[in-house]
C-alpha cells in the first residue's frame, strides 16, 4: 500500500505518529507540528484515499486502516510509538491499541468515536461514488469549525482543498470502514495511556462520544475544549498542543 507520510523532528527522538480525519489529509496537522517537532520525530501520514495517498477500490475495513500504518512503521524501522488521531484517525489508534499494543506507546484521541453507527456512512458513501468530493464541501465546513472559524477565507480555502483532494472511492471506503467499526467492546484492553480530547461544540462526535470512551478505557482522562467543534486541533492548536506535549512527555 502506498502511503503518503512526511517526518519532522530529531531523528533518534520519540516517534509521534498523527492520523488524519475523513476528507482531510496530513495538511490537518499543520498547526501541531512545529510544536511537536522541537521534542519529537513527527510523523505525519495521509490515510488511504486522502490526500497523496493511494485510494485502492473499497470498502475499506478498521484492519486495514491500522495495517496501514503497522506496515508504515515496519519501512521506517519504528518499533513502537506515540500516537494521535483526530476522528477516524482515533478510530485507527483505537484499533492499533487493541490489536498492535505492543506498538503503542501512548494514544491521543481527538475528536473521535467508538461508535458512529452505520445507515448514515452508507448513505455517504453512495452519496460520493455518485456525486464525487465536491458535494461534501459545504456539508462538511460547519461539522468541523464554529461559524465563527467556518466563515474564515483561508480555513474555507484550505479544507476545502483538502475535501476536493481526497479520492471518491477512498472518501467512501472510509465511510464504510467506519460503518464496520467494531473498536467498543475491546476499549477496556486498552493499556497505552489514554488522552481523549473533545470539541464541546463538535456535532460529528460531540463529547458524550469522548466520555463513552474514557469510561471504557482504563485510566484514560478527557478534556473538552470550547471553542471547537470536529476539527479540534485546528480550532484550539494551542491549547491542543500544550495537551499532545504534556500527554507524551514533551512538555518544557
Ligand atoms: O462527518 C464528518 O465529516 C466528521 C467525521 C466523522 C468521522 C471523521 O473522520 O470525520
Amino acid at each position: 500500500m502506498n502511503v503518503y507520510h512526511e517526518l519532522t523532528g530529531p531523528e533518534g527522538a520519540p516517534v509521534v505518529v498523527l492520523s488524519n480525519s475523513l476528507g482531510t489529509d496530513l495538511r490537518l496537522w499543520d498547526e501541531q507540528v512545529p510544536a511537536l517537532a522541537e521534542r519529537f520525530r513527527v510523523l505525519r501520514y495521509d490515510q488511504r484515499g486522502h490526500g497523496r495517498s493511494e485510494a485502492k477500490p473499497g470498502p475499506y475495513a478498521m484492519p486495514e486502516l491500522g495495517g496501514d500504518v503497522l506496515e508504515l512503521l515496519d519501512r521506517l524501522g519504528v518499533d513502537k510509538a506515540h500516537f494521535a488521531g483526530v476522528s477516524l484517525g482515533g478510530m485507527t489508534g483505537m484499533w492499533l491499541a487493541e490489536n498492535a499494543p505492543e506498538r503503542v506507546e501512548r494514544l491521543a484521541l481527538i475528536c473521535t468515536s467508538a461508535d458512529l453507527g452505520n445507515t448514515a456512512w452508507l448513505e455517504r458513501a453512495e452519496t460520493v461514488r455518485a456525486h464525487g468530493m465536491d458535494a461534501m464541501v459545504e456539508p462538511s465546513l460547519p461539522r468541523w469549525f464554529t461559524p465563527a472559524a467556518a466563515a474564515r477565507p483561508e480555513v474555507r480555502e484550505k479544507f476545502g482543498d483538502m475535501i476536493r483532494k481526497a479520492d471518491p472511492e477512498g472518501y467512501a471506503g472510509c465511510c464504510e470502514a467506519i460503518a464496520g467499526m467494531d473498536v467498543l467492546d475491546g476499549l477496556p484492553t486498552i493499556a497505552a495511556p489514554t488522552l481523549v480530547i473533545a470539541g464541546a461544540e463538535d456535532p460529528a462526535t460531540p463529547p458524550s462520544h469522548a466520555e463513552r470512551i474514557a469510561a471504557g478505557v482504563p485510566g484514560a482522562r478527557v478534556e473538552v475544549l470550547s471553542p471547537a467543534a470536529h476539527l479540534a486541533n485546528a480550532e484550539q492548536a494551542d491549547e491542543v498542543n500544550r495537551l499532545l506535549l504534556e500527554h507524551f512527555g514533551g512538555a518544557a
